[in-house]
């Protein structure tokens, strides 16, 4: 049976609302998801500041990150902070800054690889963007001994890009955009949302959603298992 739980949910982290909701308008590249969003109109609009008091997060650590890049930063900001379709990767967080967080989202193939191709260029010095900045001036600064390179040093490949950067919130896939396999951080809203039926599916077949077959066993009266 399909895990409705993880359907239209949002989670529970910094900025996300309670419930997911229509939202009226929300800011450019973040209006995909007006309709039913778990971002509010304000976090939308900051998702589009270089230095947005959402994270205090700076794009620019290494001089200014190329705007055919920042696009696909500011898209994943959009995703993750008003997508109600991740429900089926929420999983608890370790953070001080939230308690549930999203893991291996399986993200579409051309997604990844146009993330990938526009920012192969710009420069960084990090591959996990969560963890081990220097905040001491509020922001984040490269640390001591990480040098600023080219993205295509740093994560070689594109599936190294969209897995390390955020902590493996994405999982790179073979899978392909209007599959129904995976999920789109770019589409027309037009012909609505396409994440929901994808949201849809892996909440019926993910793996812990159905007891394993062996599972059956434990079930077994233990001196039933003596015999054998
Ligand atoms: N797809 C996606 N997944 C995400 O998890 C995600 N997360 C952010 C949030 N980004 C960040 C980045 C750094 C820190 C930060 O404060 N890092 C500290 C450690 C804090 C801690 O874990 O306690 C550091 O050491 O740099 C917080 C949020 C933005 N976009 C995302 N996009």
């Amino acid at each position: 049976a399909a895990k409705e739980s993880v359907l239209n949910i949002c989670m529970d982290a910094k900025h996300h609302k309670t419930r997911p909701g229509p939202e009226g308008k929300l800011y450019q590249q973040c209006a995909l998801w007006k309709d039913n969003a778990c971002c509010t109109a304000n976090t939308s609009t900051e998702a589009h500041q270089d230095q947005s008091y959402l994270y205090n997060f700076n794009w620019n650590h290494c001089g200014v990150m190329p705007a055919k890049c920042k696009q696909h930063f500011i898209q994943d900001t959009c995703l993750y902070e008003c997508s109600p379709n991740l429900g089926p990767w929420i999983q608890q967080a370790d953070n001080s800054w939230r308690r549930e967080r999203i893991l291996h989202v399986p993200l579409c193939k051309e997604d990844c690889e146009q993330w990938w191709e526009d920012c192969k260029d710009a420069i960084t010095c990090k591959e996990n963007w969560h963890k081990g900045w220097n905040w001491t001036a509020g922001t984040n600064r490269c640390p001591r001994g990480s040098m600023c390179q080219p993205f295509r040093y740093v994560f070689p490949r594109p599936a190294d890009l969209c897995e390390k950067i955020w902590s493996n919130s994405y999982k790179y896939t073979q899978e392909h955009r209007g599959s129904g396999r995976c999920i789109q951080m770019w589409f027309d809203p037009a012909n609505g949302n396409p994440n929901v039926a994808v949201a849809k599916y892996y909440a019926q077949n993910r793996a812990d959603a159905s007891p394993a077959p062996w599972a059956a066993l434990l079930l077994l009266p233990p001196a039933l298992l003596a015999l054998f």
